[in-house]
């Protein structure tokens, strides 16, 4: 990314992003709400286009070449919109014929994908009847069934359960050790830190540090204190501005 930028009326949602990312990893992408993180995965992944700058994916221009770049990446968008009135299994089966496999291969796929995310059995249920977790997993799924070289997750784990999550983790794991390369957006520290071996900070829409997880960590006990140090909300408390509230306070 270079330059990367965009602005909404008078906000300014990516304040000018210069970012490299390595192949292969398990990279995150974090910052407190607000921070531009939807906004630039969107950007990244051709679906919001930027109001300058410039991304690239394999030597690929997002932007020029749109079709060489969508074939290798997979997304999960935050706000996820799926045919709601298609079963998991008819989606992943649309979806995977949409991106050009052979019929037997998407079938194939997309059972062993059903499985793997315990959606076997909901695998004939209409989309629209899916719990939020299980709307996540279906759309891994659909954002897995090429194979794509790099895979970008806005929030995945957002609004899903213990369980799911530890699937969806294991799915995860199992896709980089291969080689390929996940980018997630989080502002859960204790699961990116888990999760990643490279991190991107972003605040205000700059980023405010990258690089490899103990690197951006540096001396701080953990990834939350690095991170409140970066963006600069260490000792910012509520308790000054709302006395009136709890036991003590005026009804
Ligand atoms: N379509 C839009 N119209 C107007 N403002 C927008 C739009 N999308 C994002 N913004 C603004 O741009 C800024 C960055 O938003 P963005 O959704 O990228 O942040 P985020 O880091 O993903 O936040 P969160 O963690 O809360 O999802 C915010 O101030 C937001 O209000």
């Amino acid at each position: 990314m270079q330059g990367l930028w965009k602005k909404f009326g008078e906000q300014i949602a990516v304040n000018g992003i210069d970012l490299t990312l390595p192949a292969g990893r398990f990279i995150g992408l974090v910052g407190p709400n607000g921070a531009g993180k939807t906004t630039t995965l969107s950007m990244v992944t051709g679906l919001l286009r930027p109001d300058s700058g410039l991304v690239e994916i394999g030597g690929h221009d997002v932007w020029q070449d749109p079709v060489a770049v969508k074939s290798r990446i997979g997304v999960l968008p935050e706000g996820l919109r799926l045919f709601e009135r298609l079963s998991g299994r008819e989606l992943l089966g649309y979806i995977g014929r949409l991106r050009g496999l052979p019929g037997t291969e998407v079938d194939k796929r997309a059972g062993q994908l059903l499985d793997v995310l315990d959606l076997a059995g909901a695998r004939n249920k209409l989309v629209v009847d899916y719990s939020t977790g299980m709307r996540k997993k279906i759309g891994l799924a659909a954002a897995l069934l090429h194979n794509p070289e790099i895979l970008f997750l806005d929030e995945p784990f957002e609004g899903v359960d213990p369980v799911s999550a530890q699937t969806i983790r294991g799915v995860l794991e199992r896709y980089t050790a291969s080689g390929a390369t996940v980018i997630f957006s989080s502002h859960v520290m204790e699961l990116v830190e888990s999760l990643c071996d490279w991190v991107a900070v972003i605040a205000a829409g700059r980023i405010r540090a990258d690089g490899p997880l103990a690197e951006v960590r540096g001396a701080a006990p953990s990834l939350q204190d690095a991170f409140l140090e970066l963006v600069g909300a260490r000792g910012r408390g509520a308790s000054a501005n709302l006395d009136w509230l709890g036991g003590g306070g005026t009804r």
